[in-house]
């Protein structure tokens, strides 16, 4: 399908995804808590989009909104997720219920079922904790074989898109039904499985993937949970810190893998980390994202040459070197705030924070145009006019528990 979908596209889109307005909310029973807030952003044919913010940013939850794997208590309440695929666009061109635009649909329009089968073959992800992907009873061979059966299957089907994705959505819940212990993988399956632990680098493949996860070590595992998600030959991988918990050399290894899969199989990579070295070194743009918005965004060069959000500035005056082992993040004074839509006002999230807060950061900026590059953008008034002592903010004009006293 990715091929396919390379060479109808429409000549010069090259954005396989553009999210738009994205907003998630958690209901809980302090309240509601505004975990993304209007995220927008694109992600390119062929790239590596860094998502990047201190804990508790909204990172995971966005990419999460993305691929429908938002859980109660949570919503996504609002916005469009337009993926790029003639197929689907086609399929569903006369359905007025569905956002369609030249090639690209709007996920959050489409039947759940068919949002579901698109995880696989569409998107992708892998976690920092790469046992959670593997059933530990089952060998590491069948279960990545097992991705791959329930990928061909979906594909033998000579229907339509939706029919097909229908298909692979019912084949796949199933499989999610079956008890563990399982062995129907076929010869064909588990041949490709071990050719996809090979290319992610795992020495004597055959051999690994008759082991069960706990015999492998974690960087291997991590290799073996990044084979499993390209099972499904995806346009779109998602990457949740899928270094932290490593160690350096092991973590050096497995960005070079992903630079690698990402550079042979033409696929977009959207790369979440708390670590700007790891987006230094391997993205080609990034969102900065403080309190569920992208309050920063542009190409590599934009961000890290020129940023303009004093978050931003924030993050970067702490950069660790790459080749040291300390600790990777100064932290900004303060705390990234609770989120609790009834705490959050009409402001500059940041402002408590921020060594340049105006008066006019009282207001909630939008996203400005900073000018210097045609997709830098950033949330801060300062894209606009020059810091000004005689409109700083004391901290007291926070009634929301802000100061920071
Ligand atoms: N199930 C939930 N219920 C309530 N709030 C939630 C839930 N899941 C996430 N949140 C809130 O959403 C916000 C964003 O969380 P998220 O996990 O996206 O942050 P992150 O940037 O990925 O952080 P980290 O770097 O620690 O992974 C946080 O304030 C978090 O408390
Ligand atoms: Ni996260």
């Amino acid at each position: 399908m990715s091929r396919e979908t390379t060479v109808q596209r429409t000549v010069g889109d090259t954005d396989l995804l553009r999210v738009r307005n994205l907003k998630t909310r958690f209901f809980t029973e302090e309240g509601q808590v505004n975990a993304v807030e209007g995220v927008s952003f694109d992600v390119r044919d062929n790239e590596i989009l860094g998502i990047v913010g201190e804990s508790g940013s909204g990172k995971s939850v966005t990419a999460l909104s993305v691929i429908d794997l938002i859980e109660s208590p949570g919503r996504v309440t609002d916005g469009e997720v337009w993926y790029r695929n003639p197929d689907l666009a086609a399929e569903f061109g006369d359905d007025p219920d569905v956002g369609i635009d030249g090639d690209h649909v709007d996920l959050r329009t489409v039947p759940k079922g068919v949002r579901r089968a698109l995880r696989g073959p569409a998107f992708s992800t892998i976690f920092q904790d790469p046992m959670s992907s593997f059933n530990p009873s089952i060998t590491v061979g069948e279960q990545i074989a097992e991705a791959v059966e329930v990928q061909r299957r979906a594909r033998s089907n000579p229907r339509s898109t939706r029919s097909r994705t229908q298909g692979y959505g019912l084949v796949n819940y199933i499989v999610d039904g079956l008890v563990p212990g399982r062995s129907y993988v076929d010869e064909e399956s588990m041949d490709r499985a071990i050719d996809l632990l090979s290319q992610v680098g795992i020495p004597d493949p055959a051999e690994r993937a008759e082991e069960y996860p706990h015999q492998f070590s974690g960087g291997m595992l991590q290799r073996a949970m990044i084979a499993q998600a390209l099972a499904g030959e995806p346009d779109l991988l998602i990457a949740d810190e899928p270094t932290t918990a490593l160690d350096v050399t092991i973590q050096a290894q497995i960005l070079e893998l992903l630079r690698e899969i990402q550079d042979d199989r033409g696929m977009s990579i959207v790369l979440i980390t708390h670590d700007l070295g790891v987006v230094a070194r391997m993205c080609d743009r990034v969102c900065v994202m403080y309190a569920g918005e992208v309050v920063e965004r542009g190409s590599l060069a934009d961000v890290f040459d020129n940023p303009t959000h004093p978050y931003t500035q924030g993050l970067l005056g702490s950069i660790p070197d790459l080749q040291d082992p300390r600790p990777r993040l100064q932290p900004i004074e303060g705390n990234v705030p609770g989120l609790l839509d009834s705490e959050m006002g009409d402001r500059c999230y940041f402002a408590d924070r921020c060594p340049k807060a105006m008066v006019d950061c009282l207001e909630k900026p939008p996203e400005f145009d900073v000018g210097d590059g045609p997709e830098h953008r950033t949330r801060c008034v300062l894209a606009e006019r020059n810091y000004d002592p005689a409109d700083a903010l004391s901290s007291d004009r926070f009634g929301d528990g802000g100061e920071s006293e």
